[in-house]
């Protein structure tokens, strides 16, 4: 098996195979991505026959910015008989070796959509068949390119998004005040693992919300029981100011200064990459946050070289400050044209 496979959003093809290419040659892999604009789908070939597993190994999940999801395997198989789709695909399935549980999944495309129902059913009658191995670390994958072509292969459980094709399936919260409220219940799915919820999302703590109207972000803040700065220029629902637990900041985001460190700094503030970054950085210089998550949009052009650079200036910073920290940035699913990151302040 030679082959990665990479689920990212349609129209950032590019960035993704610029990426996972970067990534595989510091690790001493070689070869070459082949993607279409717009199949939300790029396949990094390695020249060498069987080094997608062992690239799967070895590369962090968590530090790809534009894959949502992983795995590695053959090229497709093509040309399936719609008489007999299941056979080939067990045989193909049974040759990767034990795995503890299979996903179906297409592309986060209109084609993908369409055969969705297909895959399913598919999927239902594989399911039957293949036996797990509850101990394994990999996960199967089948990953219907079309009704007669279907990507069979695997992830490391532990090294992969949590969620088929890399999409949580979250539901929009019926009191929150926008729908943006879910990029950040998304982000602290992918940066927080579930069971440190309790200690770094906790009731009483303080947040700062830079960019805050009309309070989706605040929003969830307020649902963990804490106390939150809201800062916006416009203006803030109703139901969570009533709730007593926010106080509204009619102010720039970029001049904002909490009186005391928080616990939380939040920004969804839409301006350059540059200016939102160096906000940030200047934040975590004077110790005014310990964990933070903040979109950066992206231009047009330039967008994976953009993180990078934000990336490195954000790094600069901690060395220069002494700081202790982890930083990562995710182009989430509820992600449109930016991408997420997300600090967290250790010392
Ligand atoms: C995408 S919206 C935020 C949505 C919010 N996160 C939510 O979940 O409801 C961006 C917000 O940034 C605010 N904004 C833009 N420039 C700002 C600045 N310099 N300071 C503070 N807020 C700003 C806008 O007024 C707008 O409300």
């Amino acid at each position: 098996m030679n082959h990665l496979y990479l689920h990212c959003r349609p129209g950032f093809e590019k960035e993704c195979a610029a990426e996972i290419t970067d990534l595989a040659n510091e690790q001493g892999f070689f070869g070459y991505s082949k993607t279409e604009p717009g199949s939300a789908l790029v396949s990094y070939v390695c020249h060498e026959p069987d080094a997608a597993r062992r690239l799967i190994r070895s590369l962090d999940f968590a530090s790809l910015v534009f894959a949502r999801q992983w795995l590695a395997g053959p090229a497709p198989l093509e040309g399936l008989d719609p008489a007999d789709r299941l056979t080939p695909l067990l045989t193909a399935a049974r040759e990767l070796g034990d795995v503890s549980q299979w996903w179906t999944e297409t592309t986060d495309t209109n084609e993908g959509k369409s055969l969705s129902a297909l895959s399913r059913k598919l999927g239902k009658l594989f399911g039957r068949e293949l036996a797990l191995t509850p101990a394994s670390r990999w996960r199967l994958h089948l990953l219907f390119l079309s009704g007669t072509s279907v990507v069979v292969g695997v992830s490391p459980t532990a090294n992969s998004a949590r969620w088929a094709m890399g999409i949580p399936r979250l539901r929009q919260p019926s009191q929150a005040p926008s729908r943006a409220t879910l990029k950040l219940e998304e982000a602290w799915h992918h940066f927080i693992p579930a069971e440190q919820w309790d200690e770094r999302l906790r009731g009483g703590m303080r947040g700062v919300d830079l960019g805050a109207a009309p309070g989706g972000w605040t929003w969830q803040m307020v649902r963990r029981g804490m106390f939150v700065d809201a800062v916006d220029n416009g203006p803030m629902d109703q139901a969570l100011m009533d709730s007593g637990q926010v106080t509204h900041h009619v102010e720039d985001g970029f001049v904002y200064q909490p009186k005391k460190p928080v616990d939380w700094l939040v920004c969804d503030i839409a301006d350059k990459p540059a200016r939102v970054a160096s906000m940030i950085g200047r934040w975590a210089a004077q110790g005014y946050f310990r964990e933070a998550v903040f979109n950066l949009k992206l231009p047009m052009k330039q967008r994976y070289l953009e993180v990078k650079k934000r990336r490195e200036f954000l790094e600069a910073v901690f060395a220069e400050y002494g700081l202790e920290a982890s930083l990562a940035f995710k182009q989430l699913y509820h992600d449109r044209e930016e991408v997420t990151g997300h600090i967290r302040i250790t010392r």
